[in-house]
């Protein structure tokens, strides 16, 4: 070989090896990367409804969750074999599937925001003789055919069909804890909920990010910042608890596959957003600890209160299942308090800080009506109000005993609270049921790629 083509030779060899290193860097790049990323819109991993038997393992959380005073083995029994199934009845009975609601988007912090537009959409009327005459004096419709009041998704819209029904008995009566959007009734709507799950629905991008950051940012700082002291670190697990949830049911209702319309669970995205991050899981479970206690401590006021909707079958069946959810056995003897409110705002600060954090709540209550998406505005307003009937209920009232004559709680406060109850329920469930699948889902994606990127550099190699 001439001395100029051992030359060109090691210049060959030397673009050769800078090409198997540069690859070798990229794919090992890409496997950190799919490792900790999740794609965005990606095979599913998981099912499509289908359960699976390997898939009923236990989560990793163990021990008492923290500032509660129940375990995560006690609250996935106590869950599965009596709160879930009273709850999925409780909720489709007719005094608990409508709730009334202003679904126009009166975003009072960024009026400019191009994707909160759906005031807009109320040109959209629809005919008025689709309702029934008691609801008239609160309609205010969207025409189901108009994609433009949706952003142009179809699955984002609310349904608004809805039973003849009538409702007695509750008062209005204002809660410190929200901002209180009840007073102009000629604004307000009815919706059925069973017909509007709370499912994926497209949201996300720059709009989605800007509700959950003013909700964090603004209102809660960010946990864990030492400083920060208990009530307002509840606060903060309250809210990402929340979080948690619906990114649970965007999870376990997910479009699959838009031209088919084929809707199925997407256990990526559950362990991407939720179950990687143990904290998470946590809220969660403290969630929904928080507002069981919520409901248990006004189980006498919840066990007396009018579920008249004019149909007496469909009332006693409500009245029955409230009284099993509020003194079941096994519930009192396993977790008779499932989170102790009585240690909070305690020592001088403590009503000062009740005030501050109460308007921080206020101000995410508000914040919800900014939510760029109708159905998800839905579901955001009925779960924060949900939560502040709890935060009214634990916080508003010291005397239990005389509870039953100071706490007043307005009909759509309760339809709010038990739906939030029953969301958190159904979250809890299928982390517990389907954690494991989602965890090993992943392991088994990391693994592949892993393998196929071993084959790729080993072909590179040979080469
Ligand atoms: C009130 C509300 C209701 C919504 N309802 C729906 C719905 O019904 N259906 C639907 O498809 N979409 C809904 N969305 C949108 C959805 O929540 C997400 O914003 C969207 O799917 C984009 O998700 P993402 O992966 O970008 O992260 P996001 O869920 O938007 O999270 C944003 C950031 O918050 C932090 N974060 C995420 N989860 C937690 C947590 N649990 N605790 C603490 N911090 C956390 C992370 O830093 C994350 O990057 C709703 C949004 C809002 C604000």
């Amino acid at each position: 070989m001439g001395e100029s083509e051992e030359k060109k030779s090691t210049k060959r060899d030397k673009i050769r090896w800078r090409w198997v290193i540069g690859a070798s860097i990229t794919i090992v790049l890409a496997i950190a990367l799919a490792s900790r990323t999740k794609p965005e819109i990606s095979p599913n991993f998981g099912d499509t409804n289908k359960s699976c038997q390997c898939s009923q393992g236990k989560h990793r959380h163990k021990g008492t969750v923290e500032d509660c005073c129940c375990d995560y083995e006690t609250v996935d029994h106590l869950n599965g074999e009596v709160l879930h199934p009273i709850l999925q009845e409780l909720v489709k009975t007719p005094f608990f599937r409508y709730y009334k609601v202003k679904l126009w988007c009166d975003c009072p912090f960024w009026p400019e925001d191009h994707m909160c537009r759906l005031r807009d959409c109320s040109v959209c009327e629809c005919p008025e003789s689709e309702f029934p005459d008691s609801f008239k004096p609160f309609q205010r419709t969207l025409s189901s055919g108009d994609l433009k009041c949706r952003e142009g998704k179809p699955q984002a819209a609310v349904d608004r069909t809805l039973d003849s029904i009538a409702f007695r008995g509750w008062t209005e009566t204002d809660n410190p804890w929200t901002y209180d959007d009840e007073t102009d009734n000629s604004e307000m709507t009815y919706v059925n909920l069973q017909l509007n799950p709370e499912r994926y629905t497209g949201y996300n991008g720059t709009s989605a990010r800007r509700i959950w950051d003013a909700v964090y940012s603004g209102n809660c700082p960010k946990y864990p910042a030492e400083e920060l002291c208990q009530e307002e670190k509840i606060l903060y697990k309250l809210i990402s608890g929340l979080h948690s949830s619906i990114s649970v049911h965007i999870a376990s209702d997910y479009l699959i596959d838009e031209a088919t319309n084929l809707w199925g669970h997407n256990l990526e995205i559950m362990y991407y957003r939720v179950l990687q991050y143990p904290n998470r899981v946590e809220n969660l479970y403290f969630t929904f600890l928080f507002v069981l206690r919520a409901v248990t401590k006004a189980a006498e006021f919840l066990e007396q209160a009018e579920y008249d909707t004019g149909n007496p079958t469909e009332d006693l069946k409500t009245q029955s299942l409230m009284k099993q959810l509020l003194y079941d056995p096994k519930l009192q003897a396993a977790c008779p308090l499932p989170f102790d409110e009585a240690k909070l705002w305690k020592g001088r600060r403590g009503p000062e800080l009740k005030q501050k954090i109460q308007a921080q709540f206020k101000n995410i209550s508000a914040v919800m009506d900014c939510v760029g998406c109708e159905k998800c505005r839905l579901w955001g307003k009925l779960q924060v109000s949900g939560l502040g009937t709890a935060l009214k209920i634990l916080f508003s009232v010291n005397d239990e005993e005389n509870l039953i004559q100071i706490l007043q709680l307005q009909r759509n406060e309760v339809i709010a609270l038990m739906n939030l109850l029953n969301r958190l329920s159904e979250s809890v469930k299928f982390v517990h049921e389907m954690g494991a699948a989602a965890e090993m889902g992943r392991m088994h994606y990391s693994s592949r790629l892993k393998s196929l990127a071993q084959r790729i550099l080993a072909s590179i190699v040979n080469t």
